[in-house]
């Protein structure tokens, strides 16, 4: 049974009208107009909408306090991926090469099923629900931080969020003290040589040759410089170089991501990665440039206090399964809000065979109410000390 004043059947349709309008970051022009909608379909006596001039598709929507001692803040992001959807679902995207393939379509619903509830059940403190575009890249929470956004009574003094994981049961709540997601950088290389004809390579500069010896050579990295015991991961997700087979390429393009638990980890790579970017170029007398951007991708740190009262909560809880987990190497800029503002990411199973960020990822619709139990029920108590 769900506590909202969204009906069970009234969450899944949201999140499947969402599911099948995915938008990839900062482009939540149509995610973003649907949001606001439902939102206007609740009481709207206590509620307060903001729109950010400067980043138009994010939404913030205050809730007035009975009897404020403080200002909670709940935030959900709602941007999609660059994945072509494999899913076969009736209501999967019909965003060609779009997809929520990361679940934010869950979380967007699971926020809006939280602040249904608080609009016909005025909460004691005062609630800010952030629903923040670019997520997956562009870093939407830093963005809106540096507008000044959380300015005023628009200022939470804890901030909570979570990610969705299909590993955990549908439904339960994840969480650990301390790191729970590492942190990211975006690495963009191009290598510059001489193109050429594919019969005469002593006179071009092959930079398809150079970028697979740059990509060989970076799997040293975590392997040869970085302490197993602490790990880290360099992925690289792009290679694009050469427009025919008789042709020699004379530029090639990679992008990739980093990640460490902690940032004096993050730093050692990137240090690393240019060292050998450095290494290529000179060996094959070519122009690498790597470009590292860390953004707002901060590692996700819980706050000691305010997340052991979270797990604590949940743990006590008997209509809550909680798992204590370990760090992921998944990002979040809601590492980012964390540095600034205290609070807990916590993690809502929703059971699926497919991980994130693959084509067929298919979260069990049935977290959705869970998760939104969880949380109305937690921010009342927090609400109460
Ligand atoms: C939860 C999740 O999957 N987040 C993304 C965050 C991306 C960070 C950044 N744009 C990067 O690619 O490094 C992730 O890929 O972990």
């Amino acid at each position: 049974m769900t506590m909202t004043v969204l009906t069970e059947e009234a969450l899944i349709q949201i999140r499947r009208d969402l599911h099948a309008m995915p938008e990839l970051a900062l482009k939540e022009v149509r995610t973003s107009a649907y949001l606001e909608k439902v939102i206007a379909s609740f009481d709207q006596t206590n509620l307060q909408v903001k729109h950010i001039k400067d980043l138009p598709t994010a939404l913030l929507v205050r809730v007035t306090g009975s009897n404020p001692k403080r200002t909670l803040g709940y935030r959900t992001d709602i941007d999609a991926l660059p994945v072509s959807e494999k899913t076969g679902l009736p209501f999967a995207s019909k965003n060609p090469g779009v997809m929520h393939a990361c679940g934010h379509d869950i979380h967007m619903t699971v926020a809006l099923g939280v602040l249904s509830y608080f609009s016909e059940h005025q909460p004691v403190d005062n609630l800010i629900f952030f629903f923040q575009p670019a997520e997956e890249s562009e870093n939407g929470g830093k963005l809106a931080y540096e507008l000044n956004v959380f300015e005023g009574e628009w200022r939470p003094n804890e901030f909570y969020g979570l990610h969705d994981n299909p590993d955990l049961p549908a439904g339960a709540i994840g969480a650990r003290l301390g790191t729970l997601f590492a942190g990211t950088t975006e690495v963009n290389i191009d290598l510059e040589g001489k193109g050429g004809h594919a019969a005469y390579p002593q006179d071009a500069n092959d930079m398809v040759v150079a970028a697979a010896q740059l990509i060989g050579q970076v799997q040293t990295i975590i392997s040869r410089s970085i302490d197993p015991i602490e790990g880290g991961v360099i992925t690289l997700g792009k290679l694009e170089a050469g427009t025919i087979r008789n042709v020699i390429a004379g530029h090639a393009h990679i992008e990739g991501t980093i990640r460490g638990l902690t940032q004096v980890m993050i730093e050692k790579i990137d240090q690393r990665l240019r060292e050998v970017g450095e290494g290529i170029a000179k060996s094959f007398n070519a122009e690498v440039t790597v470009s590292l951007n860390q953004g707002g991708y901060l590692p996700v740190e819980n706050a000691p206090e305010l997340t052991k009262r979270f797990i604590n909560f949940m743990k006590n809880n008997p209509e809550v399964t909680f798992v204590e987990t370990k760090p992921a190497m998944t990002g979040e800029d809601f590492g980012y809000l964390l540095s600034k503002i205290p609070g807990t990411m916590f993690w809502l199973g929703v059971e699926d065979d497919s991980q994130l960020h693959s084509a067929t990822l298919n979260p069990d619709e049935s977290a959705i109410s869970k998760g939104i139990n969880a949380i109305t029920a937690f921010l009342n108590d927090r609400m109460t000390a």
